[in-house]
């Protein structure tokens, strides 16, 4: 059996990576008949507890996990949304080692996260899957002030927490040049939580 392929969608908020990514696990299921499963971190409770849901309000019925779940032999492939938040103190055990023991059964594996904190800071489990990736899906948002590409995530109120549930009202999708206007003010030092 081969080895899995693993599949990695990253990119700011508001990029269109929860989307990209239940497109991918809607064609995977697509006349194969194949069983797949969807995760998320149970810890992401901001639209719903059991589903993935985008920002346009679509959604799907997902399993909530602290820790992976035993994934039947008959299961082709796993999708993972929010796959940043996977690790300590909202994980159990190490996410990276769990999808490496999955490609190995030869399940295919597709993420979605974050790359990027909203202080420009690589967000460790992404960062590693985006290194072991079969292929890459970065995508772009557009800048809230001047509506060119954007890549970073800009955060309204800003303050020591790397992570903080939000949506709109927190965060905003930016391009670099008006990204780095806010990080370049003076500000708190941070404490980083994972
Ligand atoms: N402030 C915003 N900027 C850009 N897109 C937004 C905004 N608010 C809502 N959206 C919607 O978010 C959708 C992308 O949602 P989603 O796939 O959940 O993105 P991501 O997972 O990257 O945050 C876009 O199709 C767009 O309609
Ligand atoms: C940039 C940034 C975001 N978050 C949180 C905010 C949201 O709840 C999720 C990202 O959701 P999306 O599907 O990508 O829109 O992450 C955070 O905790 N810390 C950050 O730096």
């Amino acid at each position: 059996m081969a080895y899995g392929k693993l599949e990695v969608v990253c990119g700011p908020m508001f990029s269109g990576k929860s989307t990209e990514m239940l497109k991918h696990a809607v064609w995977h299921i697509h006349g194969t008949g194949s069983r797949i499963m969807l995760l998320k971190p149970a810890f992401d409770v901001r639209y719903s507890e059991t589903k993935v849901v985008n920002h346009d309000g679509i959604g799907f019925d997902a399993i909530p996990v602290t820790r992976m779940p035993e994934v039947p032999a008959d299961v082709t492939a796993v999708f993972i949304d929010e796959v940043q938040f996977c690790c300590a103190p909202h994980y159990e055990g190490d996410l990276v080692e769990d999808v490496r023991g999955l490609l190995a059964r030869g399940v295919q594996v597709a993420v979605a996260g974050l790359d990027m904190d909203w202080q420009g800071r690589p967000f460790p489990v992404t960062a590693a899957l985006l290194a072991m990736a079969d292929k890459v899906f970065k995508l772009r948002s557009r800048c809230a002030v001047c509506g060119v590409d954007a890549t970073k995530t800009f955060k309204k109120q800003r303050n020591d927490r790397r992570v903080e549930l939000g949506q709109a009202d927190l965060y905003e999708p930016r391009c670099n040049a008006h990204w780095h206007d806010h990080s370049q003010r003076p500000g708190v030092e941070l404490a980083l939580e994972i």
